[in-house]
């Protein structure tokens, strides 16, 4: 080997040490630095020559670091060279992480491969150290050669020690530098990046640096943003709760929370805000806020929660918000020792809309219904929609009871006003129910169930009107519900018989007609009269399948009569207001008159004035589409109703029955004789026929008959009768006596 031979000076080592500890501090190329330790070395010992190895990526192979003073073909053929139990000195070295002295290469088994390699350059020994890291990893070997079979001596072991530790150091600086590097890469592109706003604040909160998400908040006064406090940003409602979060993440508790910020426009933002300690050297320096907007969940959570709670047609809060209103206005009306009041409202009326003129008017009307309850009441009180057309209405700070009085009033006259929905006029009332309380209820529920029979006792009472709970009303709604499930029974078994009356004519005394009369024997209760059953089952809806059934039996009775030779009479059959204003009620009718062979004109159909009350106009023309018929009708119970008179003359009717209650005292009172004798006279100029009803003495007979009243029914001719006695009755046709 022909380098030049130098003593050995520790100072010399010290200061050269010094030297390369500057190039490490100034971040010199490592390439410089390893070659400079190496020519450091190689001036120290010119017996040695120094080589730097450094491990691949993978931590497999050994590539050169620097090596000045070893031949560049020795050092070209060993780059690459593999870690190994036998892989020459540098190689078993890194793989065994120790140092490997090999003294003669000519015989040492591990140099096999780079044998004549090494000996062609005069390389005979060679002496190599790992090199770690901080974490106990090769990052390369550091190695002396010689040109003679020679072990190293005390001295060189500790330079080639003292080298390899500053290579370790300049590697290890390097390393750590380029980790740093990716670090902050891999920190920025996830500030950079961050599709979320996110802001570092110092310890005071101002805002050191935003990423291009944060600056979208207010792109304008984006500059403004850095060194400006954090509540600039946030909605002064919820600064008190953010700075709160602020402090706490200072003191090292990360936080997450939501707060409203504005945006550029103005716009009202919801943040899922999190804001974390920034440590560093295990030192808290600021705080990160990351936002995440989350206006639009908010928007279908708020929209969710009021679909919950609210009622999609009306936007009134809906039944399964009830309950909880209700407690807490029992609480408000205990704590401010006031009145609570609770109404139930059914509307009058609306079903016969549905069905007749279809949902989407009564949606309108039930839209309208709202609009005009919520204008007469308070903003702390309640309404809400139960479903179909029942509201309730919570009244939870009234001075004394009777303070619900004008406002029940006020809500029953704007729900009666008009509804003029495409140009048709609809009209519905309200019947309410109102019980109240002073709050100490137990179970608050119980309110709505008193507030609902009282409704019930409203509708019992004629609809449109207010009624007051009662304790006694309680039993009269059990008896009704138990009625009603009878009833069911009863339609499914088809427990009802028909009735008939006989309907005598005025100057003949022949049988012109019978009235069929609805009868049902309840197993247990007996005989139960229609007036009790037939209202309850025009409440439930069960009318329908109940009229339906009398209708057909009414007429497969008369055609029975007929085929028995009976003829010459017609069939009698009260209709339900409920059955009539159903769409189908014509092709009903049309229906049971071609199912039993009957013409029009054999049957009578017996309507009331109430069928007038909602929609006068689509009545009429039912009654038109049934004269079409042939059908006759009947206004039963004239008298009794608004028997409007205008009204009167524009339907298409063919006779008035006068109600039984102005026959009673026909003979002794002589309002109800007038009376009676006006409506015969008014029905005759309007060529209507007139049947006076319940007749049961012969001065009544006579009073009527000296009237020109035209068709007597009563008891005193006969009373309702099973089909098997009207049979008989109306096969031995004589005249009937008119005069007692
Ligand atoms: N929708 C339907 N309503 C019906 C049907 N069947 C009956 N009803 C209605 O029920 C009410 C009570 O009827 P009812 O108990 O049958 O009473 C009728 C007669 O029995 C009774 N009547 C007849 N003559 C006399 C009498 O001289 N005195 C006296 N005290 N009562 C008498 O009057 C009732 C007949 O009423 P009307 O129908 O008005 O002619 C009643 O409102 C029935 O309408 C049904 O099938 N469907």
């Amino acid at each position: 080997m022909n380098t030049p031979r130098t003593s050995f000076h520790g100072v010399a080592l010290s200061e050269s040490q010094r030297d390369i500890l500057g190039m490490i501090a100034t971040n010199h190329p490592l390439d410089d630095i390893l070659a400079a330790i190496c020519l450091m070395l190689d001036a120290q010992d010119p017996d040695t020559l120094c080589s730097i190895l450094l491990t691949d990526a993978q931590g497999k192979h050994l590539l050169n670091g620097a090596a000045p003073g070893l031949p560049p073909e020795y050092s070209r053929a060993i780059h690459g060279m593999a870690i190994g139990p036998q892989e020459g000195t540098c190689g078993t070295a890194a793989f065994r992480g120790e140092l490997v002295v090999t003294v003669d290469i000519a015989q040492d088994p591990s140099w096999e491969r780079f044998r004549s390699l090494a000996l062609g350059h005069n390389l005979r020994s060679c002496w190599s150290l790992p090199l770690f890291s901080h974490q106990g990893c090769v990052l390369g070997t550091f190695a002396l050669y010689q040109d003679r079979a020679n072990r190293p001596s005390e001295a060189q072991l500790q330079r080639l020690t003292c080298a390899a530790q500053l290579a370790a150091i300049a590697i290890r600086h390097e390393r750590d530098g380029q980790r740093l590097e990716a670090s902050e890469q891999r920190f920025r592109s996830l500030f950079t990046y961050n599709p979320n706003p996110v802001f570092a604040l110092d310890l005071a909160g101002n805002i050191q640096s935003v990423n291009p998400a944060g600056l979208k908040l207010k792109p304008h006064t984006a500059i403004d943003f850095i060194g400006h406090h954090f509540s600039h940003l946030v909605l002064e409602e919820d600064l008190e709760r953010v700075s709160q979060h602020f402090s706490a993440a200072r003191a090292g508790a990360p936080q997450r929370f939501e707060a409203r910020v504005l945006d550029e426009s103005g716009k009202l933002l919801t943040m899922d805000i999190s804001n974390l300690p920034i440590m560093v050297n295990g030192e808290i320096v600021g705080v990160f806020g990351i936002a995440r907007d989350i206006s639009e969940q908010k928007h279908y959570e708020r929209q969710l929660s009021f679909n919950a709670s609210h009622d999609r047609l009306t936007g009134l809060l809906n039944r399964v918000s009830l309950e909880d209103r209700l407690i807490l206005d029992c609480h408000i009306s205990r704590r401010r020792k006031r009145r609570l009041a609770v109404m139930c409202i059914d509307l009058d009326g609306f079903k016969s809309i549905n069905d007749s003129i279809g949902h989407y008017f009564g949606d309108q009307v039930l839209i309208e219904v709202a609009q005009r309850m919520t204008r007469q009441v308070r903003p702390g009180d309640t309404i809400v929609r139960m479903g179909g057309d029942e509201f309730i209405v919570l009244l939870p700070d009234l001075l004394r009871d009777e303070d619900v009085v004008p406002v029940a009033e006020r809500l029953m006259a704007s729900i009666a006003r008009p509804y003029c929905i495409q140009g048709i006029d609809l009209h519905v009332s309200a019947s309410v129910g109102i019980t109240l309380s002073d709050g100490h209820i137990e179970q608050p529920m119980q309110l709505i169930q008193q507030a609902d029979m009282a409704m019930y006792k409203a509708k019992q009472q004629g609809r449109n009107n207010f009624q007051w709970y009662t304790s006694d009303l309680n039993q009269r709604v059990c008896e009704h519900a138990s009625l009603r499930n009878d009833l069911q029974k009863a339609i499914e078994t088809q427990s009802f018989r028909l009735h008939y009356q006989p309907q005598i004519d005025a100057r003949t005394g022949r049988v012109v007609g019978i009235e069929a009369l609805l009868r049902w024997a309840h197993p247990e209760k007996g005989f139960i009269s229609p007036a009790v059953f037939v209202p309850v089952a025009e409440d439930s809806g069960q009318i329908i399948p109940l009229s339906l059934w009398v209708l057909d039996t009414a007429c497969a009775q008369l055609r029975q009569l007929g085929e028995q030779g009976i003829t010459g009479i017609s069939m009698a059959v009260n209709i339900s207001p409920m059955h009539f204003q159903r769409g189908q009620f014509v092709q009903c009718v049309q229906a049971a008159l071609e199912t039993h062979g009957l013409r029009g004109e054999q049957l009578e159909l017996e309507i009331t004035e109430a069928l007038l009350l909602h929609n006068a106009e689509q009545a009429i023309d039912t009654l038109h589409r049934l004269k079409a018929l042939g059908v006759r009708i009947a206004l039963d119970d004239f008298g009794t109703g608004f028997s409007s008179l205008s009204y009167l003359k524009r339907l298409p009717i063919d006779k008035i029955k006068i109600d039984r209650s102005f026959i009673q005292e026909i003979s002794t009172d002589r309002h109800d004789a007038a009376i009676t004798q006006g409506i015969i006279s008014m029905a005759h100029h309007l060529s209507l026929t007139v049947v006076a009803e319940g007749v049961e003495t012969a001065s009544q007979v006579d009073f009527l008959t000296g009237s020109h009243c035209d068709v007597f029914q009563g008891y005193y001719f006969a009373k309702p009768m099973p089909y098997a006695e009207i049979e008989a009755f109306l096969r031995h046709p004589a005249c009937l006596s008119l005069t007692g």
